[in-house]
């Protein structure tokens, strides 16, 4: 029995039971790898503009403290709940594992609508969501970071609560924060970049002409827009983009810069062009080369894997496909190859990581080796998931999060019963 529930968790216990089949764990081990170390649901009341209080549940899950400190960013959304958290941080451990760093998983969240709040409230709830962890975060023992709804000025509110509350300046707090406020260059463009690194790399491999290739993103965020960026750099025709207004929609390619500043200028990629305009629905089953899943969870189900007319499917989102969707495209592997969320949008806390590191040496890299670094870990992630999958003959996520569920296993077992 467990206290976590709903589609995204019973998801990533699905997934999981997919991994332990495979590594033969045993089922008396299960528990002990899946559910998560603590969980910790708040309540943070904040005075609105109207003089009214209005309170808002917060949540954050850290999943295991075996390999460090968790690790993990905070999502502000109305769908957020201690289910949907709880399966995040599992996946931020299956991620942290596969790209070998020295953390374990964790979310967070806060079930609000952030479009909804001004600017002053959306600062009042940073702070209390902040001010509520303190007792139970910290440099060693979990570190936050952006998500969906958050941003670097959210960091920037959660270093300045925790510091005040220390008397000192603790930046190695959180991740993902403006440089004028200790972040790292690069973490702001990281998880988009990585994204596009390795759908280039895939699709070099698969002999794709990049200069003739077409992509469509779900998601004009952090991480959809700047991996549309990264790949219109490239020479990718970016044809398909979408946000929860709708969608644009051009045979010979978007200007992907200008809907970048448009985004950036107006909150979202209304009001760009009526002509453009597409249904939000079509941007998944269009006919392209690289499909970027980057919004929500689940958008990917067995139907629309069967629709899919891609040759390469780049998981910018967490948990975008789910379970039946796998088997489906399990039988289309030949047609279609997979770099799987845990792998995709790792470049995010690999940079996040970098920053951590930074931080707490209070010695700044350059840009360039950021991605350098980057992208050595990406490629390292993905040609050991490439020859386990080629090994044991099976499925891209299964190969990827074996390498991650294994890490994660030896360690424990390492250590003893109790870490
Ligand atoms: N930020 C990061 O570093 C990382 C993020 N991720 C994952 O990437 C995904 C996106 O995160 P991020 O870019 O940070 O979040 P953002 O909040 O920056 O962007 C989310 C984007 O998704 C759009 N969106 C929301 N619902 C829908 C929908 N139903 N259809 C189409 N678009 C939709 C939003 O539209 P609108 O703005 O109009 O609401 C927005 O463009 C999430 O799954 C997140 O967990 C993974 C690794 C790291
Ligand atoms: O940068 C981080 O620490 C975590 C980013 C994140 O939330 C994710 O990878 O899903």
């Amino acid at each position: 029995m467990t206290t976590y529930s709903g589609p995204v968790f019973d998801m990533a216990v699905q997934q999981f039971e997919v991994i332990a089949d495979h590594l033969s764990v045993p089922q008396d081990a299960r528990a002990r790898l899946l559910i998560p170390k603590r969980a910790i649901t708040v309540s943070c009341p904040i005075h609105r503009d109207d003089g009214t209080t209005a309170v808002f549940e917060g949540y954050r899950v850290q999943h295991h403290l075996t390999l460090g400190p968790t690790k993990g960013g905070t999502r502000f959304a109305a769908s957020v709940d201690l289910g949907e958290v709880a399966a995040l941080a599992i996946w931020m451990s299956w991620k942290c594992a596969l790209t070998g760093l020295p953390y374990g998983g964790a979310k967070g969240g806060i079930s609000v609508d952030p479009s909804n709040l001004s600017r002053r409230e959306l600062e009042a709830l940073s702070r209390r969501y902040m001010q509520e962890m303190i007792p139970f975060v910290g440099p060693h023992t979990d570190v936050m970071a952006p998500d969906m709804g958050t941003n670097e000025q959210v960091m920037a509110w959660f270093m300045d609560t925790y510091s005040m509350y220390q008397g000192r300046t603790v930046t190695e707090i959180v991740t993902g924060k403006p440089v004028s406020a200790g972040g790292t260059l690069g973490r702001r463009e990281a998880t988009g970049r990585g994204v596009a690194h390795l759908t280039r790399r895939v699709m070099n491999e698969q002999g794709i002409n990049l200069n003739h290739a077409t992509a469509a993103v779900q998601g004009f965020g952090n991480v959809g827009s700047i991996a549309a960026l990264e790949l219109h750099h490239m020479g990718v025709k970016v044809i398909a983009v979408s946000d929860h207004t709708g969608a644009l929609y051009c045979a010979s390619g978007l200007n992907i810069p200008e809907l970048v500043v448009h985004a950036a200028t107006h909150g979202s990629l209304s009001g760009y062009s009526s002509e453009l305009a597409f249904d939000p629905q079509e941007v998944l089953t269009l006919s392209c080369d690289v499909l970027v899943p980057a919004a929500m969870e689940r958008v990917i189900d067995a139907a629309v894997a069967t629709k899919l007319r891609c040759r390469i499917v780049a998981e910018g989102a967490n948990g975008p496909t789910t379970p039946e969707a796998d088997l489906v495209l399990t039988q289309r592997q030949n047609e279609i190859f997979l770099i799987p969320d845990i792998l995709c949008n790792s470049g995010g806390v690999v940079v996040s990581y970098f920053e951590w590191v930074q931080d707490l040496q209070q010695l700044f890299w350059e840009e360039e080796e950021v991605v350098r670094r980057e992208y050595q870990i990406l490629d390292r992630a993905f040609d050991r998931m490439v020859a386990r999958a080629s090994r044991d003959k099976v499925f891209n996520r299964t190969a990827a999060m074996a390498i991650g569920v294994e890490r994660v296993r030896g360690a424990k077992n390492t250590r003893g019963l109790f870490p």
